[in-house]
């Protein structure tokens, strides 16, 4: 019988960026319009991956600047990290690079399995982040990358599925996966 695996990922990012409508729609199929601030929430899921269950716990966090401290929690027994930015906000998108250098600092590691989300997606003409930018910053910290809308429920579970390959990836020794398997656009 496959083996029942557990893993840990926290969802980090600005403020407003789409964390929590993401995790909503990933786990429960549902979007909201309305915006209602998170304080934190845990949420869990099963997935299929390689031939295995996962079984995920998932940290949805209250949105951070630059001056938030890193919470020991979303730091201390987390596998794997999704930092998500609004594809219509550059600000967000600089708050990822930041949050990625607070975690490799806290936990004093070089390397963490990660996927940096351009969300929201379906906001063409407020574009102000390149998809040439998201493939710049994920190669510069070895992460998966992928835009998604959790409105229009596109590419919300490669999201989960995109952290469980860079834990695996990680834990098995292998690094050795193809660039078209770890940036997803559409
Ligand atoms: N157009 C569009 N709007 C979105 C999308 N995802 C979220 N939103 C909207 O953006 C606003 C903020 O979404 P949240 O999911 O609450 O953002 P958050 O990052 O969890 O916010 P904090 O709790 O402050 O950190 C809400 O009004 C959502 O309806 C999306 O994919 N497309």
């Amino acid at each position: 019988m496959p083996e029942v695996k557990r893993r840990k990922i926290a969802v980090l990012g600005a403020r407003s960026v789409g964390k929590s409508s993401l995790v909503k729609q990933f786990v429960e199929k549902q979007f909201i319009d309305s915006y209602y601030p998170t304080i934190e929430r845990a949420y869990v899921k099963s997935i299929a991956y390689k031939g295995n269950e996962y079984v995920l716990e998932i940290f949805d966090t209250a949105g951070q600047d630059e001056f938030s401290p890193l919470k020991a929690q979303y730091a201390i027994g987390i596998h794997g990290y999704v930092l998500v930015y609004s594809i219509a906000s550059k600000n967000s998108f600089e708050m990822v690079q930041i949050l990625h250098d607070k975690i490799i600092d806290y936990c004093g590691v070089t390397d963490i399995p990660c996927v940096i989300v351009g969300a929201k997606s379906d906001l063409h003409s407020s574009r102000q982040v390149q998809i040439s930018e998201l493939e710049k910053i994920a190669e510069a910290n070895n992460a998966a990358c992928v835009e998604t809308s959790a409105k229009d429920d596109v590419n919300v579970g490669r999201v989960f599925q995109l952290c469980v390959q860079e834990i695996e990836r990680r834990l098995s020794g292998n690094q050795a996966v193809p660039k078209a398997s770890r940036c997803i656009f559409q």
